[in-house]
Formats: structure tokens, sequence, C-alpha cells
């Protein structure tokens, strides 16, 4: 049992010498550590001192322990260092000189050294300083700490220098070791020992005794040294390292307080500029809105600019005047167009007179000679497509020979391939928006040479289903007008080319459109010297030129707004009469030549366009009427045809020879003036009373009645003014009549009442009943049209309801009262007051017999019709009923006739009024029966005696009084 214990306690014996073992040598390896650290730092002191006393040794500034004794090992340096020290100390120091010549410097062998040496190590030993042995200067490899002792003896060299230094070399020199020798030499000794030994030694060490005092002493002095060397050296490094942070410091906290001074400004910048910038946004804000506010304004007032434009465009009578100029057959030759703008502005100058001032123009649209046919047409499109709306349109085109009319009407020399001119365009786009909308039928068109009458009577009517269809019809258009070669155009038109296209359709309302489309391909004016022709060209010149002469002297009297519109100077301007003088809309393009030489042509062509740009043709009417009506407008003409020939067929009575002599010259005139095709009638009857009677008796307003109704009449409008201004005038130009100030109007009085004719027809019966309330502006009307469609234009119109009535007495409203109704059963026809109205029933009654004809016929189709209608919709059966009446009276004239000649207007007119006294002077006379009676003729002759302007714009000096 006990062999176990022994066992454990030997190993625990074991384990803790391990311990101890273990403990030693981390120890040791620490001391081994610290002790290098400070045999190097003696040797940098070392070195150091030495480079001061001897100068520089080239070595580095923390030299291996090799570098250092191979920089010793000549025992130069350390000779001069002790005879510095103790000059004489080495009386004999070989030197690489000393050995050798110069020439030959060659590394001094080991033995020299050794001399050198051994001398230094003399020195010391008689100084009494700590040596070493000369061998440890030959080894080439320098065992770690092998230098110590050769660093100990300097450092002792150091200290007895300093000591001499500072006492002078009196007194006692004790040599003071540095604890880091003892150190060293301790770990020197140490490496002999095992470590098994550690203990003995450190108990060696620590037996040190007193008499080792003066070396502990010594070395204290020298680890102070170096301790103070050290410190010097730390505080050095300190205050480099800490000069150096501190510079750093401060460059840092520059370079911050820079920054931070950059940053507080960039910030303040940046604060000003986000100032700046939510400023400059809110302005914009402002700016933008203020920009959309007047851009929508803009905008807005562009559209009101446009409508308006549009407005007066329409109001002006759409015609419209395009400028084409021909590219320069001579591209080099001076063009005598200056200037041409987008505006539709042009400036033209002589280019063969530098003195001559340019003349400026102005139209709708200016198309250079680089315009295309594509952009030309774009341009007029808008008027093709108005074609299909109903409206009547007239395209032209006018200009000097040879300056594109042909080209931009039908393309060049007439061939429809490539450059197709308008009238392919028009036609191709017609028949596109035809079969893009539903109900339009087919195409009628009419091509025709200028030959014949208004009517054209070689003019033929097709119907054409395509473009195709139109071409064919356009060739053989051109194979009937004559072309020929002059000296300005190779293929110069001799005749005017009018291809007129009449579309028939209907809307979605079931209503009729009926519109026509001219397109005029002019012959050009040619001055005969220029064009060198002669023979028939010369005289086709002189006609062509003629019409066109014919067309200015119409444009200049549409211009100038004359009463007189000399349509029927030419065949020409009697074509074009419906589309000038009518309400259709037109457009003229005027075509010049650059050429100097056409400077003249071009300069009239320019003025001429300028002037019909000035002509004001009045609103384009829209031809659209619903298809009852259309078909009674039918019923009505021909019924109308059927009554001219019975007028015509009647026998005149011999003993009204004389009388009816104006009848006989109007057939004379018949024979050499064949009827016109259009209705004949007065145009338009006007009838004012003024003065001091606001009521005129039944006798004043049917003497002022019986002088307007020389002819039977369904077209009368009425109305009186707060004045007492009693005023019946048809709806055509009835606003002209209504606009004139009273100053103008003709005054009449109870004997005398001036009468203005102007146009009444009879072409259907439509009645317009005025509102109950009074409108105003203090003028009541009513109206009586005859025209089958509403007629009542602008005027007055919103204080009237449409209805049905035939009856014309219902027009007369009677004295203006605010409460009374103006319909005509409510007129009170009570004769009592002087100047009241007629009663309802005799003024009826009067007024039938005036627009009665002979027999009643009238009277009775207005007795027909005097029933008051109020629905709207027997309109038609009204009307109807009125052409039955028309009818029988047609039917029944031949007993009519054997009355007519007691039974005339005047009679009748007499025999209504014979209560009356003022009857006897009844202003119907013979003359006035015969107007009367011719005027249902279709023959025009005697009406021009009597109607102060004929449709057509004839004008009777004698009415117009
Ligand atoms: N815009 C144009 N571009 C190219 N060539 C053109 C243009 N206008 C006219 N021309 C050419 O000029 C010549 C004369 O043109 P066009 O026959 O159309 O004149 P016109 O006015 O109809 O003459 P006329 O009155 O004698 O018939 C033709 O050869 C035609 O091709």
């Amino acid at each position: 049992m006990s062999e176990p214990c022994r066992v454990s306690f030997r190993d625990g014996r074991l384990a803790s010498r391990k311990a101890e073992e273990a403990v030693f040598s981390r120890k040791q390896r620490t001391l081994t550590k610290a002790a290098l650290g400070v045999v190097a730092c003696r040797r940098f002191l070392a070195s150091r001192w030495l480079e001061d006393m001897a100068g520089p040794l080239d070595l580095p500034p923390d030299p291996s322990e090799q570098e250092f004794v191979a920089c010793l090992r000549s025992g130069l340096v350390l000779c001069t260092v002790v005879n510095k020290i103790q000059p004489g100390a080495v009386p004999k120091v070989v030197t690489i000189h000393s050995l050798g010549t110069s020439n030959d410097i060659q590394p001094l062998p080991a033995y020299q050294y050794f001399e050198n040496v051994r001398n230094f190590l003399v020195a010391v030993n008689e100084l009494k300083l700590p040596s070493f042995e000369a061998s440890d200067l030959e080894k080439d490899t320098v065992e770690k700490g092998s230098a110590t002792k050769i660093v100990d003896c300097i450092l002792g060299l150091k200290s007895y220098y300093e000591w001499k230094q500072c006492n002078g070399g009196s007194g006692p020199w004790k040599l003071v070791k540095s604890p880091l020798v003892a150190h060293s030499v301790g770990r020197t000794q140490s490496n002999a020992i095992s470590p098994g030994s550690s203990i003995s030694c450190r108990k060696l060490d620590l037996s040190a005794t007193s008499d080792k005092q003066n070396v502990t002493q010594n070395e204290n002095l020298i680890s102070k040294d170096v301790g103070i060397a050290l410190s010097k050296l730390l505080s050095n490094c300190l205050l480099d390292s800490k000069e150096n942070i501190d510079h750093k410091l401060l460059d840092l906290q520059n370079a911050s307080q820079e920054l931070r001074s950059l940053l507080l400004m960039t910030r303040m910048e940046f604060v000003t500029l986000r100032t700046q910038l939510q400023n400059d946004l809110t302005l914009l804000g402002t700016y933008l809105q203020g920009i959309s506010a007047a851009a929508i304004g803009y905008n807005q007032a562009v559209r009101e600019n446009k409508h308006l434009y549009n407005m007066i465009q329409e109001l002006r009578g759409n015609i419209r005047v395009f400028c084409r100029i021909r590219p320069a057959f001579n591209m080099e030759a001076k063009s005598s167009i200056d200037y041409t703008g987008k505006d539709g502005s042009l400036i033209v100058v002589d280019p063969t007179n530098p003195q001559s001032t340019r003349k400026s123009f102005h139209f709708n649209k200016i198309f250079g000679p680089d315009a295309s046919q594509d952009e030309v047409y774009k341009d007029t499109q808008p008027l093709i497509r108005s074609v299909m709306d109903g409206y009547n349109v007239c395209i032209f085109a006018y200009g000097q020979t040879g300056s594109g009319k042909t080209h931009t009407m039908c393309g060049p020399s007439s061939g429809l391939s490539k450059n197709v001119g308008v009238n392919y365009m028009a036609l191709s786009d017609l028949f596109q928006i035809s079969s893009a909308r539903e109900g339009i039928n087919t195409l009628e068109i009419k091509n025709c040479s200028a030959n014949g009458g208004l009517n054209v009577p070689d003019a033929s009517m097709r119907s054409v289903q395509s473009v195709d269809d139109v071409l064919t019809l356009m060739k053989l258009g051109e194979k009937n007008r004559i072309f020929c070669s002059t000296a300005m155009n190779n293929r110069s038109s001799r005749s005017h080319s009018v291809l007129t296209v009449h579309i028939l359709g209907e809307d979605m309302t079931r209503c009729k459109i009926r519109s026509c489309l001219h397109l005029v391909d002019l012959a050009g004016s040619e001055r005969v010297d220029k064009s060198e022709v002669t023979g028939d060209r010369l005289k086709e010149a002189q006609h062509i030129n003629k019409s066109l002469s014919c067309l200015g002297d119409v444009i200049t009297a549409l211009a100038q707004k004359n009463s007189h519109i000399p349509y029927r100077n030419s065949k020409l301007t009697q074509l074009l009469q419906n589309s000038l003088g009518g309400r259709a809309k037109v457009l003229m393009f005027a075509h010049v030549s650059p050429e100097a030489d056409s400077y003249g042509e071009t300069l009239s062509t320019l003025k001429f366009a300028q002037r019909v740009s000035t002509v004001e043709l009045g609103a384009a009417h829209l031809n659209k009427e619903s298809s009852e009506v259309l078909e009674l407008k039918e019923e009505i003409e021909s019924l109308k045809k059927a009554l001219s020939r019975k007028e015509v067929e009647k026998p005149v009575p011999s003993y009204k020879m004389k009388e009816n002599r104006p009848i006989l010259e109007m057939q004379n005139h018949n024979v050499r003036t064949p009827p016109r095709s259009r209705r004949l009638s007065i145009e338009s009857v006007t009838v004012q009373m003024v003065g001091s009677k606001k009521n005129p008796t039944d006798t004043e307003v049917h003497r002022s009645l019986s002088q307007i109704v020389h002819t039977p009449t369904l077209s009368i409008r009425s109305s009186m003014d707060g004045n007492g201004v009693l005023k019946i005038a048809s709806m055509t130009k009835a606003d002209e009549v209504f606009s004139k100030s009273p100053t103008q109007r003709p005054k009449i009085g109870a004997e005398h009442a001036p009468v203005r004719i102007r146009r009444l027809s009879i072409e259907g019966i439509k009645c317009l009943k005025p509102h109950s309330d009074i409108p105003k502006d203090g003028i009541l009307s009513s109206v009586v049209s005859c025209e089958g469609v509403s007629v009542l234009d602008h005027l007055n119109k919103e204080t009237f309801n449409e209805v049905d009535c035939g009856n014309v007495c219902d027009t007369y409203p009677g004295p203006i009262s605010p409460s009374r109704s103006l319909c005509p059963r409510n007129v009170n026809m009570s004769t009592s007051s002087p100047l009241q109205p007629p009663k309802s029933p005799l003024s009826m009654r009067k007024l039938d017999e005036m627009v009665t004809p002979h027999d009643g016929g009238l009277r009775k189709m207005s007795q027909a019709t005097k029933t008051s209608i109020t629905n709207p919709s027997t309109k038609g059966s009204q009307i109807r009923k009125s052409l039955q009446t028309i009818g029988k009276f047609i039917s029944g004239s031949e007993k009519g006739n054997s009355r007519y000649p007691t039974e005339t207007p005047a009679s009748i007119f007499g025999r209504n009024n014979r209560n009356n006294r003022s009857d006897d002077k009844s202003p119907m006379t013979i003359d006035a029966r015969l107007r009367r009676r011719q005027s249902l003729t279709p023959v025009q002759t005697s009406v021009i005696n009597m109607s102060r302007r004929s449709s057509l714009g004839g004008k009777s000096p004698e009415l117009c009084k």
C-alpha cells in the first residue's frame, strides 16, 4: 500500500519541478527579449557616440551586431576615439595609407588590424575600462550577444570621456556598470547553466554580497544614463510625434474648420437656393397659370375669331379668291412676282421698269410656282364637301391665256393621269363622300360648252355612278372643246368649259338635298397682238375677251352693290348668274404668269381678282327641303305652267284690244325673247303708312293694298310698329325693307300710297303666326310666304310660331295693343275708328279679290285655306287644298274668262268698297289690271315696266319712286 503513495509523491514533485522549469523558461524568454532590446539600445548609443567622436561611420541608424563589429574591425575608429579622449594613448595607429602607396590601396590584411586593436586594448586596460578580446572583432559570424563586450567597452570609454569632460580629469573615476550589462552577462552565464540549476543561479544572484556594491553603483549609473538617454530619445520621439500630431491636428482642425465653414456656407447657400427655387417655382406656377389662362383665352379667342371670320365670310357671301402663279417657262428670266406671303399677300413689280412701284394685293391664299395640284385641292376640298351638304358651289379659273387655268382645273394637258386637276379630285371626292353617306342618290353631271343660252341647249344631263363615268364624259366634253396653238400657249382653250354636277340626296331626316357644283375653266383673256391669232381664232379671242369683260362688269356691279347687275350682257355671266347673284359659295382661281412681258395682264388679273374678293354675295343658301315641300313645289310649278298656257291661249275681246296693247306688245316681245324658265313675278311689295293716324281705316288700307295688289300674290308680309307704320312686304328682301330708316321709307297718306315692289311669287303657301306677346322692340310682324319654306329669316324670328294659314288678311295685325294677340282670328275689324284696320271677313274678302286674277278662283282658294289652321301637321294638306283650288281655277278659267271683262279686280275692289267714299278714287286702273294679268303670265317684257327690279336684277325707275 505504501508503494502507490510513494509513486504519487514522486510524480507530484516531478510535476512541480516541470512547472517551475516552465515558469523559469518563460521568464527567461521574457528576460532575453528585454535584454536583447537593451543590447540593441546600447549598441545604438555606442555607435552614435563613436560617430560623434570619429565622424561618420556609414552605419545604419539601427546597426546589427555584425555591422557594428565590421565597422570596428580595423581598430582605426577605436584608436582614433581613444586618442581623442587620451591623446597619445595609442602612439602609432596603422592606417591604410601607411601600409601602401596611394595608387595601390588595398584592404588591410587581418593581422594588420590586430596591432591597432591590441594597442587600443592596452590603452583601455590602462584606463581600467571594461575590455574585450581582440578575437571578438575578428569573427566573421558574430553570435547574438557576442558584441556586448565591445559595446560595454565603448560605453565605458564614453563614460570615462564624459567624466573627464565634466571633472577636467581630476578626482577618482569609477566605471559604473549598467544593469543591462549584468543582465547580458547573467544571460551569457545562464546559457552555460543547465535548466536544472536555475534555482541555484537565482540563489547565487540573490546571494550577491556587499562587496559588489560599487559595481552595482556603477551599473546603476549606466542604467540611469541609458534611461536618461532613452527617456530623452523617447521624449524627443514623443515630442516629434506630438509636434507632428499637433501639426496634423492643427491641420485637421483647420481643414475641419474650413470644411465646417464651407458646409455652413453651402448650407446657407442651399437654404437660399431652396428658398429662391421655391419662390421661382411659385412664380413659375403663377406664370404658368397666367400663360395657361392666356393660352385658353387665346385658343378661345382664336376659335371665336375663326367663328366670326367664318360668319363674316358666310355673310359676305362665301366668295373666296385664290391666286396661283404658274412656274416660269424660262427660269432665268426676271419674274414679276416680288413676294408671296403665307397670309395671302402678294407683291408684284414690273421687272422691265426698275422705277416702277411695287403693287400689293391680298387674297385668301397664294399658291406659288412650286405648289402642287394636291396642295391646291386641299384648300378647295372644304367647298367640295359643302356641296354634299346642300350648298351650291361654283369654282372658276380666271386668268390670262397660258397662265395655267386648264392645268389647275383639268390637269396637265388635260391628261388625267398624274397631276390631276381640281375637277377630277373634286369628283372623286364627291363619289367618296357619296359612298360613305348612305341615302345620297347618284350624281348627275352636265358638261357643256357655253355656246348655248342660259339653259345651254346642247348640254345634256347624264347620271354617273363613278369617277370613270365622269372621266368619259369629261373627255367627251373636251372633244367638243376647241384647243389650238397660239403664240402665247401651245394648247390654248378657245372656249369656256363648264362642268356642272347636280347632287340629289336625302338626309337622315328625309329632307331632300339638291345642290350643284360648277367647275368652270374659262378661256383666257388674250391680247391679240401677242397671241398673234387671225381669222376664226381672232374672232374667238374677241368673243372670249368680250365675255370676260362682261364678267368684269358684273363683278364690278356686284362689288359696288349696284341695283342693276348686267348678267344678260353675255352668256357666260348668265350662266354664272345663279352662282354670283344667288346664294352659292364661290371660289375663284386667279392665275398669273410670272413672265415680265405678261406684267400688264398679271396686274389686270390681280386687280380683277381683288375686285372679286370685295363682292358680298350674301349668306350661302342651304338647298335642303322636306320631300313633301319639294313635291308640292314641283306640283305648283306644273300648275303654274298650265295656268300660263291657259292665259296665253285666252282670246282677247276686240274692244279690249287697245286696253290690252301691252299684252300684245308683250306677246310680240315673247317672239323675240323666249320665255324664261324661271318664275316671273313682281319682286316685293311694301306699303307703309306713316302719320298721326295709328289706326288706318279699311279704305286707307284697301287703297294702299289695291295699289300693290295689281298682281296675284300670295307672298305678303306685313307689320306695324309703334308709330303706326304698316308694312307689307314679301319675304325676299324683307329685312332690307324693314331695316330702312323711317326717313328713307316712302310715306303714304290716305290718298297717295307709294308702292315698292320687289318680289312676290306663287310657289307655295306658308304662313307664320306671330306670338301672342308683343316683341320688345315694338315691331310686330306676320308673314305669309310663297316660297313653300320658312322664309322668316332673321327678322323678329323669335316672335313667331309657325302655323299654316293661307289667309293674307291675317297678316294685318290691327292696332297695337300690348295685350292683344296678333292671331288673325282675334283681329278686331271694326270700322268705327277712322284708322282702324278692316274687319277680318271684309278684309279677307277684299284681299281674296285682290289676289284673285279674274273670277275669284283664288278667292275660293283663299276661302278654302281661310279656316284657321293651327296644327302644323296639316300644312301639306292645306297646300294641297290650295293647289286643288288653283287646279279648279285653271280648269274653270274658260268660265272665268267670260266674266273677265265685267268682273275686273277694279270692279271687285270698287264693289267691295262702295260703302266707303274714298273707294271712288280707287287707284286700280285698267293699266294696273293689265299689269296684274301680265304678271300671271311667264312673259317678262311687260313686267319690266312695272317691276322696279326684275328677279334678275332689272330695275324700273318708275317704281323706284
Ligand atoms: N402649275 C403649273 N405647273 C406646271 N406647269 C404648268 C402649271 N400651270 C400651267 N402649266 C403649263 O403651262 C402651260 C399653259 O397652261 P394652260 O394651258 O393650263 O393655260 P391656260 O390658262 O388654260 O391657257 P388658255 O387660257 O390659253 O387655255 C401648259 O403647258 C401647262 O402644262
